[in-house]
């Protein structure tokens, strides 16, 4: 069966210079021949809807659950239901890829508009069911229907535009619509409550329409799978005011405790440490000025399980050994970036999986020692002792 769609009507949103979104419903086909298509209910600009959804863009298949799941959705004391590992998951190991079940656009539609309620009812009876069970964290003076409410509560931002498409206009295309951002609601992993320090991340992916749950370092069987709602490298009093505001609740989490004592010295390490693209291109700097930096940034990242900051410093770390020519180094931070950051960033993993295989391919490979060589070379032949005349 081919991707299914259902188109329902147009409906204005509350700014003038946006043009009425349309509502489609797509269904990804089961990989089964015996399975359940997957919906995605979804508001959209017109021409968004129609590049996004048109022939040869949609994945030919959904992607299943799992089938022997590492998590499980249980009810918490305090914080309403919650994700909890049901085994031990290693670090950048996959949780879980899932579609949305609601795609919805940032700029809002007014709170009475029939779009929220009409979204719902587009779902079959087993989606709209357990979305309907979500948290919603909006009083109903201020979100008349409870699927714009838990669209308020859940919605995770989505990138839905190709970076490389961004800003460019269709010739004929007479909407003016700005940049402009989406959300996604998902059954499960919008059971993830947020922590201050979470063990896990998602990663949109657009080409599969689908968002991937993976953990930032292992997590114990038993313990809750948490991501992060807000910039978690602000201060404390910051964070929780912005989930007060956006989430509406007080984050008790061991992070926002105020003895927390580790937080201040990473965050004063992050604003004052050495720059790895001066460094990647200044002789002046020691070898390993940046090296050992980063080395402790690690290390203080792991005493404060803030492993969400680690990707730029292994990735660094990698890099930094390649220049300096030492391929037992690149090779372990080579592999220690593809095994935990691999999901989030795909693309830098397979440069770096070519240049394990061949590290001399990578453009800077050994470049201070080459810099080196070509000054001594180039430098005039020293003078001993004085000549008389
Ligand atoms: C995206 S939902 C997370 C799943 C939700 N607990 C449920 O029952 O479906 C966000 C809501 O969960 C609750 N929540 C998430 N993280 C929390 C935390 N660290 N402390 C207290 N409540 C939290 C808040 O009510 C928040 O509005």
């Amino acid at each position: 069966m081919a991707a299914g769609d259902t188109t329902k009507g147009l409906y204005p949103s509350t700014s003038p210079d946006i043009p009425p979104y349309k509502l489609t419903t797509i269904y990804l086909p089961s990989h089964f021949p015996e399975g359940t298509s997957t919906p995605i209910a979804t508001l959209l600009p017109p021409s968004l809807s129609s590049t996004l959804f048109s022939t040869g863009r949609l994945p030919a298949f959904a992607t299943p659950y799992p089938d022997d799941p590492s998590y499980e959705v249980l009810d918490t004391p305090t914080k309403g239901f919650g994700m909890f590992a049901t085994r031990s998951i290693e670090a950048g190991e996959l949780i879980l890829n899932e579609h949305p079940v609601l795609i919805v656009p940032e700029i809002p539609l007014p709170h009475d508009s029939p779009a929220w309620d009409d979204m719902g009812l587009s779902l079959p009876e087993k989606q709209r069911t357990e979305m309907l069970t979500m948290a919603n964290c909006r009083p109903v003076e201020e979100c008349p229907s409870s699927v714009e409410g838990i669209v308020r509560t859940n919605a995770l931002i989505l990138d839905l535009i190709p970076r490389t498409k961004k800003a460019k206009r269709q010739p004929g295309d007479n909407e003016t619509v700005p940049v402009q951002r989406f959300g996604g609601v998902f059954l499960k992993i919008n059971r993830c409550n947020h922590s201050c320090g979470p063990n896990a991340a998602h990663k949109w992916d657009i080409s599969n329409l689908s968002s991937k749950l993976y953990a930032l370092r292992k997590i114990q069987p038993g313990e809750e799978i948490t991501i992060f709602y807000t910039d978690v490298t602000q201060s404390r009093d910051i964070r929780r005011a912005e989930l007060e505001k956006n989430h509406r609740f007080l984050c008790t989490c061991p992070h926002c405790s105020p003895s927390s004592s580790v937080a201040p010295e990473l965050r004063h390490w992050l604003s004052t440490h050495p720059s790895y693209l001066k460094w990647s291109t200044d002789l002046c700097r020691a070898d390993d000025t940046v090296t050992t930096s980063h080395r402790l940034a690690l290390d203080l990242i792991n005493q404060e399980n803030a492993q969400f900051l680690q990707h730029i410093f292994l990735e660094e770390l990698a890099l930094c050994y390649a220049i300096l020519g030492d391929e037992d180094e690149f090779r372990f931070w080579a592999n220690e970036f593809i095994r935990k950051c691999g999901i989030e960033d795909p693309g830098r993993a397979s440069e770096l999986e070519l240049w394990i295989e061949n590290p001399k391919r990578y453009k800077k490979w050994a470049w201070r020692q080459k810099q080196r060589d070509l000054q001594r070379k180039r430098a005039p032949s020293p003078v001993y002792g004085f000549s008389l005349f």
